[in-house]
């Protein structure tokens, strides 16, 4: 199966938390890490998030300084990157900051049509899947539109089925300084969790950021 290169960048507290109990987008990075995110976003071709992500933190997902986005067009990338939802019954609210020219809304077959319909003005949608968005499938249908590089910017269930499914390459974290508790806040990667065998990592690289540490990891 053909499929774009795809990473994770998420930032987590030092207890490995994404966001709050209460599903709350949480400013973890700071200054320097939040430029390095804008970098990654720019040299993806395409930037993904499940709907979790866009009904907790309403994301833009678009690249937000003038310098890269000048920097891409000199590279002979005309347009910015894809923003993408994987959303499977369409509950993509229809103001939804991430919608407009460039966003894909990746849904199942189940999705009801009048959510599709109220959606369609505001973005491309792709169907996949019976009652799931099948993601490799949506990764072949990304890679046949060009997408080589993908980032996922979350959240925890979205993690969960990319990396159950030897669909992630590499994976940014970035750890900060605070620490959000709680048994029902999201982690990096949630979902049922793996029973026997591990996803094993090897460290690429270590970094001191703001008040916290970058690790990226690749997966084997
Ligand atoms: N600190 C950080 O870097 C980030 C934090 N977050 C936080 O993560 C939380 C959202 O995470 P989640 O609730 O886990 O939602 P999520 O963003 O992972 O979306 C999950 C939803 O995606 C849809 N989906 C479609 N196909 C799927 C598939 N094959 N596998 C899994 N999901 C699929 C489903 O409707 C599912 O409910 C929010 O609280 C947000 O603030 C999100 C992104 C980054
Ligand atoms: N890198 C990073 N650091 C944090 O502290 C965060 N809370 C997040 N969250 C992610 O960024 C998205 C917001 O994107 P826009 O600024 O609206 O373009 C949010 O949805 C999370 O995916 N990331």
């Amino acid at each position: 199966m053909n499929r774009p290169f795809v990473f994770i960048n998420s930032a987590m507290s030092a207890d490995g938390k994404i966001s709050s109990r209460d599903r709350r987008q949480i400013r973890i990075s700071g200054k320097e890490d939040l430029m390095r995110v804008d970098e990654l976003r720019a040299a993806s071709d395409a930037i993904m998030v499940g709907v979790g992500t866009v009904l907790a933190d309403d994301p833009g997902l678009r690249v937000k300084s003038r310098i890269l986005r000048e920097k891409r067009k000199d590279m002979g990338q005309l347009k910015e990157p894809f923003r993408i939802v994987a959303d499977s019954n369409a509950r993509t609210p229809a103001n939804a900051k991430i919608l407009g020219p460039g966003c894909m809304i990746a849904v199942s077959y189940s999705a009801p049509e009048e959510r599709l319909d109220r959606l369609r003005s505001g973005c491309e949608i792709i169907k996949c899947g019976t009652e799931m968005v099948d993601l490799p499938g949506l990764m072949e249908e990304l890679y046949n539109r060009g997408v080589r590089r993908l980032m996922v910017e979350g959240g925890a269930r979205l993690n969960w089925s990319l990396i159950e499914l030897g669909l992630v390459d590499e994976i940014y974290i970035y750890i900060g300084g605070l620490i959000i508790g709680g048994e029902r806040a999201p982690s990096l990667v949630d979902g049922p969790g793996f029973r026997n065998s591990f996803p094993r990592l090897s460290l690429q690289s270590v970094q001191r950021l703001d008040e916290g540490l970058l690790l990226q990891w690749e997966l084997h």
